[in-house]
């Protein structure tokens, strides 16, 4: 088990910490801490704040992802998905959402806007070398094996 810290920042008393909504969900459900509804045109892109920091054990990244309700029903995605919170970030955390609906979107206060799902990030040490080991796929790629 792996402790993550939030610090909820000032004036954001109201909204939610990121939370799951279900058991054994993947995702902690980040909440919208705008101060009055911010409105996306569609084609539009804005910040949204999510009110809080966090510090995360070393060999953690966070992913923002989009929800599935909000992109199904609205086009409302995040534009940089997934979106990575590095462990040694301090600031707040926000959502790059872009509207890629037909309709202008109001993002209100409070309300869920993206997920957060934690992943571990391996260990990795790199070496510049003058060959790469061969394999049978070789330079193959972007379709190389068929449909
Ligand atoms: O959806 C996102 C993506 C990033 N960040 C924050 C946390 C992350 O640690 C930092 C940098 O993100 P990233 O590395 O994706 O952006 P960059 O353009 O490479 O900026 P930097 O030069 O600051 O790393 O911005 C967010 O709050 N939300
Ligand atoms: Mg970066």
């Amino acid at each position: 088990m792996y402790q993550v810290l939030f610090k909820r920042l000032a004036g954001n008393e109201d909204v939610n910490l990121p939370q799951k909504m279900s058991e054994l969900a993947a995702g902690f459900d980040l909440h919208a801490a705008v101060q009055e509804p911010v409105i996306l045109a569609p084609g539009e892109r804005k910040l949204i704040p999510a009110g809080f920091a966090m510090a995360m054990p070393g060999e953690l990244e966070a992913q923002i992802r989009p929800r599935s309700g909000l992109a199904y029903k609205h086009g409302i995605t995040c534009l940089n998905s997934p979106g990575t919170i590095d462990a040694d970030y301090r600031g707040e955390v926000k959502v790059l959402l872009v509207n890629l609906g037909q309709e202008p979107f109001a993002i209100t206060r409070g309300e869920r806007i993206a997920q957060m799902v934690f992943q571990v990030v391996p260990a990795v040490s790199i070496a510049e070398c003058d060959e790469l080991p061969d394999t049978v796929r070789g330079e193959g790629g972007f379709g190389h094996t068929g449909v």
